[in-house]
């Protein structure tokens, strides 16, 4: 009882913390945690996921992009009583490489020195239709039936799960939201511990230290803390979701305020970036990576499939150098695997790019030398 309600209060506490648009209140069904034993049955569909399944393209109101909530808000956790704890092996973290929001929390898994502890699974990077039933439209994240399928994808080695969505179904045979990743499931219990990443990576930096290899990896130090803060309140929303604004955007008007909105905190972050090697000083910290993974995407995607055309980031010179002065960090080239970025953007929205016509450029050599070294870094 104790336990629970310290946990309640561990968990209310942290999302208070996060920035505004990123605080979303948990669901009550996920809050009740309800372990079913259910089988994985694929072909599966009832009523239910006919008529709600969908992707993040039906966020929409006037033409205007909306990400929906998270559904999963548990908390891995090292206080007495938790009913998460940390231990290695219990939990899996799927993702897919394409996708910013998943490859953070990999970001951080490779920082922290976390593989051996979270097991990693990457799905193809196109999404496919995840139901034989001709009247369920919804296409997802698919496992590969085998290694070799597509290299880097893999199959499901928990749950022989064919797509996200079965995770989604197992946990909750009743859940209508969409099928996300990332998922941190836990193999314990077979449910999904939380599917927002902002939250997971607070996870791992925090709770796994008794085994990471590198616990002295801290990205959200205390004395940085409202330098942070401050960064993701604006930086969520004009580059990390800004780019989805642009890119889902059906209206005009939508269009254009995403994309002046994206362009205003891009410049801003140019400006920081000529006086300091990282966006919160001279640490390399939870923001910078939370960049990282929308700016390495951007030349190579948002620029042509999101609309994202005012300016390319090899543009400006401080942004350019600082992409691949993290891309050199030891274990982040790791993360970006651009067969699957390009993939998935070019071939799994076909309301944008009917044909999936996989553009050619740019290509950039992101391990090519960088200037950043001209900063002081701690
Ligand atoms: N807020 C979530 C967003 C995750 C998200 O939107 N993931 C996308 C891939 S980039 C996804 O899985 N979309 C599936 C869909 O929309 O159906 C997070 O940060 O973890």
């Amino acid at each position: 009882m104790v336990g629970a309600a310290i946990w309640r209060i561990v968990a209310s506490w942290r999302v208070a913390q996060q920035p505004q648009q990123q605080r979303q209140r948990p669901r009550l069904q996920t809050l009740v945690v309800q372990i079913r034993k259910t089988s994985i049955s694929p072909g599966r569909s009832n009523i239910r996921s006919r008529n709600m399944s969908r992707t993040a393209l039906a966020d929409l109101q006037n033409g205007e992009f909306h990400r929906a909530p998270s559904s999963y808000r548990h908390f891995i956790s090292r206080s007495p009583g938790s009913e998460f704890p940390p231990e290695a092996g219990r939990y899996h973290l799927y993702i897919s490489y394409a996708c910013p929001w998943a490859s953070r929390c990999y970001m951080f898994c490779k920082l922290k020195g976390l593989e051996h502890v979270i097991g990693i699974t990457a799905t193809k990077s196109m999404w496919e239709k995840t139901r034989e039933d001709p009247n369920d439209e919804h296409h997802g994240w698919a496992f590969a039936a085998d290694e070799k399928e597509e290299p880097g994808a893999k199959p499901d080695p928990l749950n022989g799960a064919k797509f996200i969505r079965d995770l989604y179904e197992l946990a909750d045979p009743d859940y209508s939201g969409k099928y996300t990743v990332p998922v941190l499931w836990d193999s314990k219990k077979k449910t999904i511990v939380n599917n927002e990443s902002s939250e997971i990576t607070r996870m791992l930096n925090d709770e796994f230290n008794d085994f990471a290899k590198h616990p002295e990896v801290n990205l959200f130090p205390k004395h940085l803390k409202s330098q942070i803060e401050e960064i993701h309140s604006w930086t969520y929303n004009s580059i990390n979701n800004g780019v989805y604004r642009s890119g889902f955007a059906t209206a005009q008007g939508p269009y254009d305020k995403a994309v002046n909105e994206l362009y205003e905190a891009l410049d801003k972050c140019e400006n920081i970036l000529s006086k300091q090697r990282y966006i919160a000083g001279n640490e390399f910290t939870e923001p910078d990576v939370r960049l990282f993974v929308t700016l390495i995407r951007f030349d190579e995607v948002y620029v042509v499939h999101f609309k994202c055309n005012k300016k390319c980031i090899r543009e400006y010179p401080n942004l350019f150098n600082y992409v691949k002065d993290i891309y050199q960090i030891p274990g982040v080239a790791d993360t970006v695997v651009m067969s699957h970025i390009k993939g998935h953007y070019y071939r799994s929205h076909p309301s944008i790019n009917k044909y999936k016509i996989i553009a050619a450029g740019p290509d950039i050599d992101y391990s090519s030398p960088h200037d950043r070294d001209r900063f002081h870094s701690s």
